[in-house]
Order: C-alpha cells, then sequence, then structure tokens
C-alpha cells in the first residue's frame, strides 16, 4: 500500500499534505506518528473512504468494504448493555458464531450488562478495539487506541493489533503513545509539514537521530522541520 505524491489543501487554504508520499509495510504494523494537527487522522480518514480517495494518489489499499476503522468517536448505541452490542455486531457481521458472555475479553466481563453510554472513556476505547479486532478484514485503521487507556490495557490494546498482523491482517495506526513500540515488527512513519519524513523501524528512527530513547528521537525529528 503506498501513497503517492499526494497533495491536499484546507478549505482556509492551508497546505495539509504537499507532495506526500507513503509506504506502508503490509507484514508490519504500520505506526503513524507526528504532532498535533499535522494530519493524521485525516489521513486515515482518506484511506478508509471517510474522504474521498484519489485512485492515482492512493495505490494498493483494498476496498472500503475490506477496511475496519476505528473512529475516535464512539459508533455504538448509547443503550445497549456491552453484551448486547458484541451480540449485535457479530449478528450483522453473520459470523454464525455463537457468543456468550464467557467469550468477552478480560476486563469487560465485570461489565457484560452495562450500558455503553455508562461505560468509562477507556472502557468504551476496550470495547471498540476489542470488536473491530473480531471483524474480518484486509485492512484495520485504528486512531489513537491507547489513547485513554490504562498501561495495562494499552499494552492489551496493542497486542491485539500486533496479533491481527501477525495473523496476516494488514494494520495501520496513529498514535502518541509510542514509547514501548520498539520490535522490529513495527514501521514508524512520522508525518510532519506535509510529508513523511521519517519511515522505518524503532532501531532505524533511533540510529537515524542519534540517541538510545524513541521519545528523544521523535523531539529531535520534530525540531527538524517543526
Ligand atoms: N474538513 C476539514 N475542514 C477544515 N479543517 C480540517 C478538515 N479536516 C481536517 N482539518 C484540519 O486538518 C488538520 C489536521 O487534523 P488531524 O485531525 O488530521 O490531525 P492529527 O495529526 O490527527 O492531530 P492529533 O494528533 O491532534 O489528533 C487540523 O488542523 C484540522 O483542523
Amino acid at each position: 500500500m503506498e501513497i503517492t505524491h499526494f497533495s491536499c489543501q484546507l478549505p482556509d487554504g492551508r497546505q495539509l499534505y504537499d507532495d506526500l508520499n507513503a509506504n506502508f509495510a503490509d507484514d508490519k504494523v504500520n505506526v503513524l506518528l507526528g504532532p498535533n494537527g499535522a494530519g493524521k487522522t485525516t489521513l486515515l480518514d482518506f484511506i478508509s473512504t471517510v474522504n474521498p480517495r484519489p485512485a492515482e494518489n492512493f495505490v494498493g489499499f483494498p476496498d472500503f468494504k475490506q477496511i475496519a476503522y476505528q473512529l475516535q468517536g464512539v459508533p455504538f448505541m448509547a443503550e445497549a448493555t456491552v453484551f448486547q452490542t458484541f451480540k449485535m455486531v457479530m449478528a450483522i457481521e453473520n459470523t454464525n458464531q455463537q457468543f456468550s458472555i464467557a467469550d468477552l475479553p478480560d476486563g469487560l466481563t465485570k461489565v457484560a450488562n452495562t450500558k455503553f453510554g455508562k461505560l468509562s472513556g477507556g472502557q468504551k476505547r476496550l470495547v471498540i478495539i476489542d470488536i473491530i479486532s473480531r471483524l474480518n478484514r484486509e485492512l484495520y485503521l485504528f486512531d489513537e487506541p491507547e489513547s485513554g487507556l490504562d498501561p495495562k490495557m494499552a499494552n492489551r490494546a496493542i497486542g491485539k493489533i500486533h496479533e491481527l498482523n501477525q495473523q496476516g491482517k494488514k494494520v495501520i495506526m496513529t498514535s502518541h503513545q509510542f514509547q514501548n513500540i520498539t520490535s522490529d515488527d513495527y514501521n514508524l512513519l512520522f508525518l510532519e509539514n506535509g510529508k513523511i519524513r521519517f519511515t522505518g523501524t524503532p532501531a532505524e528512527f533511533l540510529e537515524d537521530q542519534r540517541t538510545d530513547n524513541l521519545v528523544d528521537a521523535y523531539i529531535k525529528q520534530d525540531g527538524m522541520t517543526g
């Protein structure tokens, strides 16, 4: 999957993307990094076709029916319980699986009968990530999946995303909490001032910025064009 020579201006005239080129690895979890307002979420909107996706600039991405997208917002009914929400999605997906409370992931069984609207922000995010991970798609997009999660749950969310990729699914996520993303199974793409400024593994990012700390590497990269 690649984006080639993509430019886009915002309605107020700001140049959000300026001849942007990006290469996404199929066999790694792609992590879009970059400062607030750089355009990470909007890029996921284009990839997912929430925003119309120009075919000449977006090459090798699956059709929207083959994409699952975890938006930052909350897509489920406030009045349905967690268990009903899972059951409903499984029924729509036509998986023909029997789904019981015991099938809910750790951390959600105790709120199985709580209404979705009454969950905490982090619990809502956990439900969304778990449900999305159960869908059968070619490409999964996650927008700041660890945001608002406690460290244990954040690790679990990242673990699920990593597992999807290990099962052969393509994954692109955005993140501001990448300190624990250190293995070669990740492909970092640093977006800033309209272009992808760096692409490579965490180890390559550290080497590029001559440091042994990913946050330092991020700040140094940000300082180069910011
Ligand atoms: N349809 C739109 N109309 C006007 N401005 C828009 C539109 N879509 C995006 N923007 C602007 O584009 C910029 C990039 O937004 P985006 O949400 O993609 O950034 P981001 O990198 O995901 O930021 P963050 O890390 O803070 O979530 C913002 O300044 C936003 O206001």
